[in-house]
Formats: C-alpha cells, sequence, structure tokens
C-alpha cells in the first residue's frame, strides 16, 4: 500500500483525527477508497517485487500456519494474500474488501478453482461478520512510513473481533526508523535535494535560448518557494544506501498482536545517530519502516521473514522513504551527534494524512553543541 497517486492526499471531514472520532464513511470513500477500485493500482502493488517476495516467502515458508486453519484477509484486493493463503493449504479464507476489486477478486479466485476455499466479502472490515473466528490474519495495510492510511485501525479491529485467541497475525511485528542523510547525485534529480531547491538556472537558459524570454528575475522567488514547500511537506524518495549518512535509530516498535489503535495515534521518540561519514552535509532525515513474519511465541514461524523499505542499491520498493528536508544542510564529521525529538501525528482534517514534528540538535565530536533546529512536516 502507499502510491503517491492513491486518493488520501484530499482532506476529509474526520473530526479531531483520533482513533475514537467519527469517519465520514461516504466521504473517506471518495477520497481514500475510491483508487483502491481501479486495477492499475493494485497492479503497482503487485508489481513490487520485495513486497510480494516477502509475503509470498512468509506464506510458502510458513505453511504449517495454514494447513487445515481458518484465515482472514483484511483488504484482499485483488485477492492474491488469500488466494496463496488458500495454495499453502487453509481449509477457509475470508477475503474482505471494501471496494469493487472484490469482484475482480472473485472472478480470479474462481480462475484458479479456489471457490470452494476463498470466500470474498465486499464491504469494511468494520462491518461484516463472520461466521467463525480465524486462526491466521493476513493483510498488507502498511502506507508511507508504515502509519500513513491508517490502516492498521481496520486491521485491529478485524483482530480483536475475529482472531482467536492463539492465532497469528502476517505480519506479526513491525518498526519504524530514521536516519540523517546527505543529498544523492545531482543526475538523479529527485534526491539532489539542494539543487532542486535552486534549479530555476537550467531553465532560464532554456527559455532564453528557445523562447527569447529572460526570466532570471525569478530565480529567487523560486527558490523561496521551493524552500517553503520542501520545510513544510517530507518527499517521496527511493534514497540510495551511501545517502546514509549516520545510524539508523528506531523511532517504533510494534506488535501486531498486542497493539491498540491508542498506541498508534501518536509516535514519540527521543533517539540519537552517529555520524558515520567523513566531512559530509547532512541534508535532513530518511524515515523508512519494516516488518516482520514471525508468528508468535507460541507457534513461530519455521522461516522467519523481512520486508523492509530501507534505502537499497536496487529499485527498492514503491514505499520508498519519507525525506524532511533541512535548509540549509549542515556539515558534519564523524563521530559527531545527532539527536532528534520526533513527534508523529495525525491530521486533524484527515486522519489518513500525517504530521510531524522534527527537532534536532548536533552534538560535534569537539563536544561544541550547535542550536537546537525545529521544523514541521506534513506527509500528504
Ligand atoms: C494495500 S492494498 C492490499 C491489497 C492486497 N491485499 C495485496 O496485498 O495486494 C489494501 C486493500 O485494503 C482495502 N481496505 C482498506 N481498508 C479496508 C477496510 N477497512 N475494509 C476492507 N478493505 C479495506 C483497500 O481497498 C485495498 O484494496
Amino acid at each position: 500500500m502507499g502510491s503517491r497517486e492513491n486518493g488520501v492526499t484530499s482532506s476529509t471531514s474526520r473530526g479531531s483525527g483520533n482513533g475514537g472520532a467519527k469517519v465520514d464513511k461516504e466521504v473517506d470513500f471518495a477520497n481514500y477508497f475510491c483508487t483502491y477500485a481501479f486495477l492499475y493500482h493494485q497492479k503497482e502493488m503487485l508489481s513490487d517485487r520485495v513486497r510480494m517476495d516477502a509475503y509470498f516467502n512468509s506464506v510458502f515458508k510458513n505453511k504449517h500456519h495454514f494447513v487445515g486453519k481458518t484465515v482472514l484477509d483484511v483488504g484482499t484486493g485483488s485477492g492474491i494474500l488469500a488466494i496463496w493463503s488458500a495454495q499453502a493449504g487453509a481449509r477457509k479464507v475470508y477475503a474482505v474488501e471494501a471496494t469493487k476489486m472484490a469482484d475482480h477478486a472473485r472472478e480470479l479466485v474462481k480462475a484458479n478453482n479456489l471457490q470452494d476455499v476463498v470466500e470474498v466479502i465486499e464491504g469494511s472490515i468494520e462491518d461484516i461478520t463472520l461466521p467463525e473466528k480465524v486462526d491466521v490474519i493476513i493483510s498488507e495495510w502498511m502506507g508511507y512510513f508504515l502509519l500513513r492510511e491508517s490502516m492498521f485501525d481496520s486491521v485491529i479491529i478485524a483482530r480483536d473481533r475475529w482472531l482467536k485467541p492463539t492465532g497469528v497475525m502476517y505480519p506479526s511485528h513491525a518498526r519504524m526508523w530514521l536516519a540523517p542523510i546527505r543529498s544523492g547525485l545531482s543526475d538523479h534529480k529527485m534526491s539532489d535535494y539542494e539543487g532542486c531547491m535552486d534549479d530555476w538556472h537550467g531553465f532560464v537558459k532554456e527559455t532564453k535560448t528557445y523562447y527569447g524570454v529572460d526570466m532570471s528575475v525569478l530565480t529567487k522567488p523560486f527558490s523561496e518557494e521551493q524552500k517553503k514547500y520542501y520545510l513544510k511537506n517530507s518527499l517521496w524518495n527511493n534514497l540510495h544506501p551511501n545517502q546514509v549518512v549516520g545510524t539508523p535509530a528506531v523511532l517504533k516498535e510494534i506488535d501486531c498482536l498486542t497493539v491498540t489503535v491508542e498506541d498508534i495515534l501518536k509516535v514519540e521518540a527521543c533517539v540519537s545517530s552517529t555520524i558515520t561519514k567523513e566531512d559530509t552535509r547532512l541534508c535532513g532525515f530518511g524515515g523508512w519502516f519494516d516488518v516482520h513474519f514471525n508468528g508468535r511465541k507460541e507457534n513461530p514461524a519455521e522461516c522467519g521473514v523481512e520486508l523492509t523499505t530501507a534505502p537499497s542499491i536496487d529499485d527498492g520498493t514503491h514505499w520508498g522513504q519519507q525525506v524532511f528536508l533541512l535548509h540549509p544542510p549542515v556539515r558534519v564529521n564523524d563521530q559527531d551527534e545527532v539527536r532528534v525529538n520526533f513527534s508523529m501525528t495525525r491530521s486533524a482534517e484527515n486522519h489518513r494524512l500525517m504530521n510531524v514534528d522534527l527537532a534536532y540538535e548536533i552534538k560535534l565530536s569537539s563536544g561544541v553543541t550547535l542550536p537546537p533546529v525545529a521544523n514541521k512536516f506534513f506527509i500528504e
């Protein structure tokens, strides 16, 4: 889950954004669920090899959790996780999907001759009733930086209603990470953060050459506009691992079996990272997540699987990372310490979007501490 294009960017009429508040279902459907009804969007997730391999391996390398068992797939989309669960030997799979994608899922189940095992149910997980409790809940609920989209609330509700006391969650654990980062190569446009704030120059040259108008007078306002934008909004990016200039820190650890909605309304952490590169420019912080498929203590996975969205030399995942930029960048050195006060809450206008407060302070290895800086970002 998590797409730059999915409809969660529009605001909804939801009130306070806390887990107890009422969601205007119609508005939520129009703004959030609508894109999931399109196969093109499901395809984006189905094409994410890192995501697919992790879920596939978690199911097929842990068949003992599935053989002869009952499974609930929360938000089945195209039906892929439900189909794998059935192929791994489940006795019965309830595949619940809020959107009309349920029709395609039903078709796909039938085409794979699994209609006697997989029952596709169209409806919100919050509203449907199952005839029995289940042994496994499987779901792909993760948004950008793990919690954007707030779909995990629905999985928690499903768990509390429908998971047997001995049941297993797929995934079982999740973590959020933050690390100091530097700008990428200048030929990699998306991650040349310093360049992207000033890249009016090249444009001015071209406009003058081809269209005879000198736009250089707008260079400064453009740069100011860019800075304002990037200092207020996080940026989706696929970071290269060499852009990570300090030790990554865990902001939040979640046990999917026991966590409550209350526990995820706010993520607060004070963390510290040691710079690991000589003479580099700290441009901001990168945030990502991982989830694990470890079963539960009494019924562990035979083969634990990790799905990570950390910076990677390959294509990464469709989740990428969230980048929180600083301006101006700060020159840092090996062994300097960056202390971060991090807080993430849900937007009051749209509970599926996030506000981040990020304050940091740098203690140089010489012992000098630079003045603290505080920034606010919106994860849209
Ligand atoms: C990220 S997609 C995952 C789809 C599929 N499970 C997969 O892994 O490819 C999440 C799906 O959950 C559905 N969904 C989200 N919240 C839901 C809810 N409360 N009840 C039912 N379906 C929901 C969305 O419509 C979407 O199709």
